[in-house]
């Protein structure tokens, strides 16, 4: 078969939500792509899956705040092809320790890019929020345009309008080599795929694919509990009451970001996770990890009982989830250093979903071989000093 035509322009590896996006960017390009899973569809195995995720603008780093108005377009652009309602506004509360440069951060960033916003004092909260508490006398900000993603319906969405662009999915095909060259050549569980270019999108799994390639990324796959918490009183942390998303950031006490979303998946049962979680092989990711109690739940019982008063302080529903944690949390979004035509989306760092109509544009551009139209400068593999590399 050497030197046989290649069939496909592109072929993408991964289909979470990163993945289906550069698929259906390619495809609506009008160019061949094959996007290929190792599970069956749809499945929970990844970081991809479950049914909301937060979308908002306000973010510290401005390259993210930069590209939220692009994503928002994108979402909505979705929704209008799919005829699905994938985005409901509520609105997320930002609370912070007053004068942190964290929380000064986000106020800077929200008023810097235009984000509609109101400043609230601890006294405030209670009588404008009165689920919350600001126990630790944080003070908060309400971001009004933020909401939630349906997350598996918006997966769902995206790989059926690939599908609908003329686009080839192969689930519950696993890529076991990838050989590259001019043409790069992916064998998988069922067969033998062949394309001018390969995008890898293949989440916590991404350094298994890398490693024969000459490339170790600074990727941490993480395992991350998914929490949900019953509600005293029913209906007091829906939507319907007014309650919105929080994210709250980071003390001595809970020393990463906490986050929660109004109930919606569970009757009663509101989401509230810690942004952090247990390093992991995905491969063995149902294993209990090591010690009796997780700490990350121990955490979060202390922050629900001061902070959410109105919640049991004990989590109703555990489930799992994995994020792939960079060193400094910004994305992988680059070209491999040696072989241009393999494009690598990682690193998502338990924040990509809301950003993933951009991250799949990006990716697809840069496997056209085109310049991206943002600054490429923070999510450049060359960021990470003393990058590891297998011998090829
Ligand atoms: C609990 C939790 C809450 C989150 N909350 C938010 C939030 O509120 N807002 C937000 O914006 N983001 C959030 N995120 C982050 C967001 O969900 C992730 O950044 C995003 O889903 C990452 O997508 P991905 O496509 O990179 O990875 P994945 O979804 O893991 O997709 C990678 C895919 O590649 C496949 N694959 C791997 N190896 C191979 C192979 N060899 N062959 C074929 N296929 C392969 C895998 O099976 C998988 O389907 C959250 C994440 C978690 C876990
Ligand atoms: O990205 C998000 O908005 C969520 C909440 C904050 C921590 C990570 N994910």
């Amino acid at each position: 078969m050497l030197g046989a035509a290649p069939r496909y322009d592109a072929i993408v590896v991964g289909a979470g939500i990163q993945g289906s996006f550069a698929a259906y960017h390619l495809a609506k390009r009008g160019r061949r792509a094959l996007l290929l899973e190792q599970f069956p569809l749809p499945h929970s195995r990844g970081s991809s899956h479950g049914q909301s995720r937060i979308i908002r603008s306000t973010y510290p780093q401005p390259h993210y705040a930069r590209a939220m108005p692009e994503c928002y377009r994108l979402w909505a652009q979705l929704e209008a092809e799919a005829g699905v309602q994938l985005h409901r506004q509520t609105g997320l509360l930002v609370l912070g320790a007053e004068g942190s440069p964290a929380f000064g951060a986000c106020l800077q960033s929200l008023a810097q890019h235009g984000v509609p916003r109101e400043l609230l004092s601890a006294q405030e909260l209670p009588r404008r929020f009165p689920g919350v508490r600001a126990y630790g006398g944080e003070t908060a900000v309400f971001e009004p345009t933020a909401g939630v993603l349906r997350a598996d319906k918006a997966l769902r969405a995206v790989q059926d309008l690939f599908l609908q662009a003329g686009g080839a999915l192969r689930d519950g095909e696993k890529v076991v080599a990838i050989n590259p060259g001019p043409v790069v050549t992916v064998r998988t569980s069922a067969g033998v795929h062949r394309a001018g270019s390969l995008v890898i999108t293949a989440g916590p799994w991404t350094n298994k694919l890398l490693a024969p390639l000459g490339l170790q990324l600074p990727l941490q796959p993480l395992r991350v509990s998914v929490c949900y918490w019953k509600e005293k009183v029913p209906g007091t942390y829906g939507s319907a009451a007014g309650f919105p998303c929080f994210l709250s950031l980071r003390t001595s006490q809970t020393p990463h970001d906490v986050y929660g979303l109004p109930a919606s998946e569970y009757l009663g049962m509101v989401k509230v996770c810690y942004h952090h979680g247990c390093p992991v092989d995905p491969d063995e990711r149902d294993r209990e990890p090591e010690g009796s109690a997780l700490p990350d739940i121990q955490i979060l019982r202390g922050f629900v009982s001061r902070y959410l008063p109105g919640l049991e302080p004990e989590p109703a529903v555990v489930e799992t989830c994995m994020y792939t944690i960079t060193p400094d949390e910004d994305f992988v979004l680059d070209r491999h250093p040696q072989f241009s035509n393999i494009v690598i989306g990682a690193g998502f760092s338990g924040h990509g979903f809301k950003l993933a109509p951009v991250v799949g544009k990006v990716l697809c551009e840069l496997s056209l071989g085109q310049a991206p139209g943002c600054d490429m400068e923070p999510f450049r593999i060359q960021r990470f000093p003393g990058q590891r590399r297998a011998a090829l």
